[in-house]
């Protein structure tokens, strides 16, 4: 038996240990065969596929990104499933695991809904996508945010300057809310809640008159309560969404203004999903990849691995796709009650 193995989407870390508990595993205990495909299903559709042998995947957890590398291509806009089916018969590929986020995982159900042998492994550093209690990237990307506004909390401090942090976090608020209660953030602000800057104002004003330097995490997706679309400034994706990034500096000299104290911004970017993944994400990295592939054993076809508690289970594309996974507002209730 072959199988091909592709991510896709945004890279996030723990990438690499799905692919290598999936391979060796499968090798080991298995005596499988593993197909390689480059960037995603772009590679697919122009098979741009190789043989990924044991020696492909040693000691690749540690690393960051992607050795399969990654795009945002969507094969029904770019050689459809009857291409799919055609490079699969010609490479004797018998199953497909694909890794990654709700966009590549609608992709999969619907080849998948046409009869194609799919599992998938979810991926998002976001941590937004339903049916799974965590992915893997997000504890790392909590990990680099929390530590880079402890730095910013020893500079600030130093000018007595209020610093705004701004973390990922397109449609949900989890890496804002965890880096955010982690480095003791003064206000943290997420896209789920919108706010006026008249509120944050007075989170940075009260913590200043208590003599600490306020720290404001937000996220990149977070919109003030005048504004009806998310800040973006840097055009569009592949996929033609909006990219973010910028909305820290837009609330920064607003703050300033409002509050008079000096206050400085920094996007940390994709500093967030590059480099080495946390032990945790590597160790839940590594386990959904030998579910999907007891998956692929089981021939659950249209079924991707998940965790839930601290078990790893099935369940349908569908359940994945329905709805993001938001910060409930009891969730920011109980951190906003601390503001200020
Ligand atoms: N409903 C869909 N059907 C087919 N392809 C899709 C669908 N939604 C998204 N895609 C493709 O999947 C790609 C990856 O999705 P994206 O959201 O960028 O990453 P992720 O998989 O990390 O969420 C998109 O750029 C798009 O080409
Ligand atoms: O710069 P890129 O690759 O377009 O991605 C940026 C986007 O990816 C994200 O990190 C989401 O990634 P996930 O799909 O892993 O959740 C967003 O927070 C961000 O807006
Ligand atoms: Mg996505």
């Amino acid at each position: 038996m072959a199988i091909g193995i592709l991510t896709s989407g945004g890279d996030a870390p723990g990438l690499n240990a799905v692919i290598r508990a999936i391979v060796f595993s499968g090798i080991q205990l298995h005596q499988l065969d593993f197909l390689g495909i480059r960037n995603g299903w772009k590679g697919l559709l122009e098979e741009d596929i190789f043989r990924l042998e044991r020696h492909h995947i040693m000691g690749i957890s540690k690393h960051g990104g992607t050795i399969l590398g990654t795009s945002r291509t969507n094969p029904f806009e770019y050689g459809g499933p009857d291409r799919v089916r055609e490079v699969m018969e010609r490479h004797s590929m018998d199953a497909l695991v694909a890794i990654g986020g709700e966009g590549t995982l609608a992709a999969a159900k619907r080849l998948s809904d046409l009869g194609i042998p799919i599992v998938g492994v979810p991926k998002t550093v976001d941590n937004d996508l339903d049916a799974t209690d965590y992915t893997f990237g997000f504890d790392t990307a909590v990990e680099i945010a929390t530590e880079a506004m402890d730095r910013l909390r020893t500079t600030g401090d130093s000018h007595d300057r209020c610093m705004v942090a701004e973390v990922m976090g397109r449609h949900v608020g989890w890496i804002a809310l965890h880096s955010g209660v982690a480095a003791g953030a003064h206000a943290i602000l997420i896209p789920e809640q919108k706010l006026s800057i008249e509120e944050i104002c007075e989170w940075v004003t009260r913590a200043h008159l208590r003599g600490r330097a306020p720290l404001v995490a937000v996220a990149e997706g977070f919109l003030l309560d005048t504004m009806t679309d998310v800040h973006s400034e840097r055009g569009l994706d592949a996929f033609g969404r909006p990219r973010l990034g910028g909305i820290g500096e837009v609330l920064a000299p607003l703050i300033e203004e409002r509050t008079g104290i000096e206050t400085r911004a920094t996007t940390l970017g994709h500093i967030q999903r590059g480099g080495t993944p946390t032990a945790y994400d590597r160790v839940l990295a590594t386990r959904l990849g030998w579910g999907a592939l007891q998956m692929v054993l089981e021939e659950k076809w249209g079924f991707m691995v998940a965790l839930q508690g601290t078990d790893i289970v099935d369940v349908p594309f569908e359940a994945a796709l329905g709805s993001l996974k938001t910060v409930p507002d009891a969730r920011y209730a109980e951190v906003r009650a601390l503001f200020g």
